[in-house]
């Protein structure tokens, strides 16, 4: 059965203990786009081009550096100035990393919640941690994570399953015992490879012609609150 609201599995949940909460970090604990975009702007700066809007460029804020230069200077990685025009993305990012930057609309009202219960959250994202751990420590979240695993943290990065066996050895808790919150097709991805219930945010940086059934995900929400539904007391 599915549920209406949701669409999980019904008889899946039923069965299942949730002991902790992992989270992707851009566009999904934390509002990271217009950091992201101010930096990507500033590199349009430096070449004489206007600022592009939010708007476009929020959707590619979940893939990093090169998701966002392609978009906002139709460069890639092969391109041969694209070190260039990353490296003044990064610095400007590096030195700007959390002016804009908040936790989601309920993000802090659910890690309260999740304290109270004794359950352990923690971060799995792409980003490498030079820019990982300062966020998170100006957002004032860095202590309180039980785990902080970054895209560079594992030799392989999502969709890759090494870094959620790292959340968990870190956590010491299993996977299916862990529900993971993303906003993008390869943390659906991560979460099934290691048996973990991936739950899509569909409040984040998630592109309009995205077919989010496709994604093989155990639940959608679309605030950090309805998260609760999927962990009864
Ligand atoms: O910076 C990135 O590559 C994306 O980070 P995320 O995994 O937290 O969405």
């Amino acid at each position: 059965m599915i549920d209406q609201d949701f669409g999980f599995r019904t008889e899946d949940w039923e069965a299942a203990t949730v002991k902790a909460v992992l989270f992707d970090l851009d566009g999904t604990f934390a509002d990271t786009a217009p950091d992201l975009a101010a930096a990507l702007n500033q590199v349009r700066f430096t070449r004489n081009l206007t600022p592009l809007p939010l708007e476009v460029l929020r959707p590619q804020a979940s893939h990093g550096s090169a998701g966002l230069l392609k978009v906002g200077m139709n460069v890639t990685p092969d391109s041969p100035d694209f070190i260039e025009l990353r490296d003044i993305f990064l610095n400007h990012y590096a030195n700007n990393i959390c002016v804009h930057t908040a936790l989601f609309e309920g993000m802090s009202d659910l890690i309260n919640e999740l304290e109270l219960r004794s359950l352990p959250w923690g971060i799995v994202t792409n980003k490498p941690h030079i820019y990982t751990l300062p966020l998170m420590q100006a957002l004032g979240y860095a202590d309180r994570a039980a785990c902080l695993i970054s895209g560079d943290t594992c030799s392989n990065a999502k969709p890759h399953p090494d870094p959620m066996n790292k959340a968990c050895e870190i956590i010491n808790i299993a996977p299916e015992n862990c529900l993971y919150l993303g906003d993008d097709v390869r943390d659906m991805q991560a979460a099934n490879a290691v048996n973990m219930r991936g739950v899509i945010a569909r409040y984040g940086y998630i592109s309009a012609d995205a077919k989010l059934e496709n994604w093989a995900a155990h639940a959608m929400i679309d605030t950090p609150l309805e998260l609760l539904k999927l962990i009864p007391l």
